[in-house]
């Protein structure tokens, strides 16, 4: 049985105050026995929210890491540096990094396989535009994003991959994907992992669903065979976050 983790991708919100005071407000609302709970957050937020969440049993994560583990790449920030702070997840190519900021699923396979080298969980990002959906190649463009994340890896490493399936039309919409449609390519996800990296391995593979994930339409879509939790956007900036935690109730 796999254990269903629910992580918020604050993304590019939050000043290091608020996220201090966002967190004392929360920590007691989101801890869970029965689920993995996790903050993801800006860079200059990793501290004040890792003091805040210290004790606790919630992770925290970045949302971005460079791929090296120093050098001259000014601007970005290393495994390392997040390893030290005790930072234990890491968001990788997300479609707005994939978007914005022109990363490559060989950018994103170079940083899921560093961060297993240095002990943090990477959350690999994958997802469809509209077009691609209504083109009806959903599925092909998954599974070559899922096949080029996980290049090189062994089946062990794969194991502790968590893969989050984020269509890009569902983002920040309102306009979540139906419980059945992010099903089917989970299930699809699964079955690829299951096919490179063996039956056993896909079993364990943790598959999250992000794409205006709320309060409301949660507990349908975790109940979903394939489904192990979500990535949340908006709703991890607010108290409904704890309504998305605790579904089940
Ligand atoms: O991109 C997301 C999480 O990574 C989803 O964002 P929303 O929940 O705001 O749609």
């Amino acid at each position: 049985m796999r254990r269903k983790i629910i992580a918020g991708n604050w993304k590019m919100n939050k000043t290091p105050k608020e996220a201090a005071e966002f967190c004392k407000m929360m920590k007691d609302k989101v801890s869970s026995t029965q689920v993995d709970v996790v903050f993801c957050v800006p860079f200059v937020d990793l501290f004040p929210v890792l003091e805040q969440l210290k004790g606790t049993d919630i992770g925290v994560g970045a949302e971005n890491m460079h791929f090296e583990d120093s050098g001259a790449y000014t601007g970005e920030i290393s495994p390392l540096m997040l390893k030290e702070m005790g930072v234990t997840y890491v968001v990788l190519g997300h479609s707005e990094r994939r978007q914005y900021f022109n990363e490559t699923d060989e950018m994103v396979n170079k940083k899921v396989k560093k961060a297993l080298d240095v002990g943090i969980t990477p959350i690999m990002c994958c997802g469809e535009t509209l077009e691609q959906r209504e083109a009806g190649i959903t599925i092909e463009w998954i599974r070559i994003q899922i096949k080029c994340g996980l290049l090189g890896l062994t089946g062990d490493e794969v194991e502790k991959v968590v893969i989050a399936y984020e269509p890009i039309w569902a983002i920040g919409t309102g306009r979540t994907a139906t419980s059945e449609q992010a099903q089917e390519v989970c299930r699809a996800i699964r079955q690829v992992v299951g096919q490179v990296y063996g039956d056993a391995v896909a079993e364990k593979v943790r598959i999250q669903y992000g794409g205006s994930v709320s309060g409301k339409n949660a507990a349908e879509l975790f109940a979903m065979e394939d489904i192990d939790g979500g990535l949340v956007g908006g709703a991890s900036l607010k108290e409904e976050f704890q309504q998305i935690v605790h579904y089940q109730k």
